[in-house]
């Protein structure tokens, strides 16, 4: 269960003035709904997306998890939480260019887990379900394989929170499809939490509740 509670973030601009991106007096969900949040350009998607793992800190306000508020976290402890509860998908995928799809899947494997063949063997089948070669050279991979590989690294262990930014924006509409089936399947049938950042028609359509930021401040839209 995430609560958000009197959430404000703010940035500076170029003139060193504080502009305010989210302005959120209270946002509740739960796992096992498909949730798409969408919004125009630099309404603060991606920022949320942040603060509700920890990766962005808050001028004000709490994010809890359960009984986990992420604000009473020391640094060290909210990344070892967002590591073991979060599979998360960058708007730029944030992938390694020296290594292979493959070897890019693995990478949340180096932080304290041991790489043995079964987690090769999941990271393969993860890459050939979104129609990645697993062994090219990443710089070889069109935008949508490479999209789809950032989608496997976040689902490689089975994370209970999933957070995707725009993950189909470079996907044509079969392979978009691939990764809205998956999205909902984790949380219809897997129980995960799941929140997507997105324009896309077909997954908006697919969604149970989608929630919109207009000016830093969420409104839910009603769903089918
Ligand atoms: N680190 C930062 N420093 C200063 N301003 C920032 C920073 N990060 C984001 N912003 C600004 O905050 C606002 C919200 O940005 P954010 O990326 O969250 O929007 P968004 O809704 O995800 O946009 P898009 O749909 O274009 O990806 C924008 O005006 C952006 O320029």
């Amino acid at each position: 269960m995430l609560t958000v509670t009197d959430l404000g973030v703010s940035f500076q601009d170029a003139a060193r003035s504080r502009f305010d991106v989210l302005d959120i007096a209270h946002f509740a969900a739960e796992p096992g709904a498909f949730i798409v949040l969408t919004g125009s350009s630099g309404s603060g998607k991606t920022t949320l997306m942040q603060a509700i793992c920890g990766l962005q800190a808050a001028d004000r306000g709490h994010v809890h998890w359960g009984d986990t508020d992420l604000s009473e976290l020391s640094e060290t402890a909210r990344d070892r939480w967002r590591r073991d509860h979060v599979g998360l998908v960058f708007q730029d995928f944030q992938l390694i260019e020296e290594l292979s799809p493959l070897d890019n899947v693995l990478v949340p494997a180096w932080f304290g887990r041991f790489r043995a063949g079964s987690l090769i063997d999941r990271a393969t089948a993860l890459l050939r379900e979104f129609g990645v070669p697993a062994r090219r050279r990443l710089s070889d991979l069109s935008r949508g394989e490479r999209q789809r590989t950032a989608f496997a690294r976040a689902l490689m262990f089975d994370p209970l929170i999933i957070l995707a930014d725009e993950p189909t924006a470079s996907l044509d509409a079969a392979s978009g499809a691939v990764v809205i089936d998956r999205l909902r399947s984790l949380a219809h049938d897997a129980g995960r939490f799941v929140m997507a950042v997105s324009h896309d028609p077909a997954m908006i359509a697919a969604a149970d509740r989608v929630v919109h930021l207009d000016r830093g401040q969420l409104t839910e839209k009603a769903t089918r």
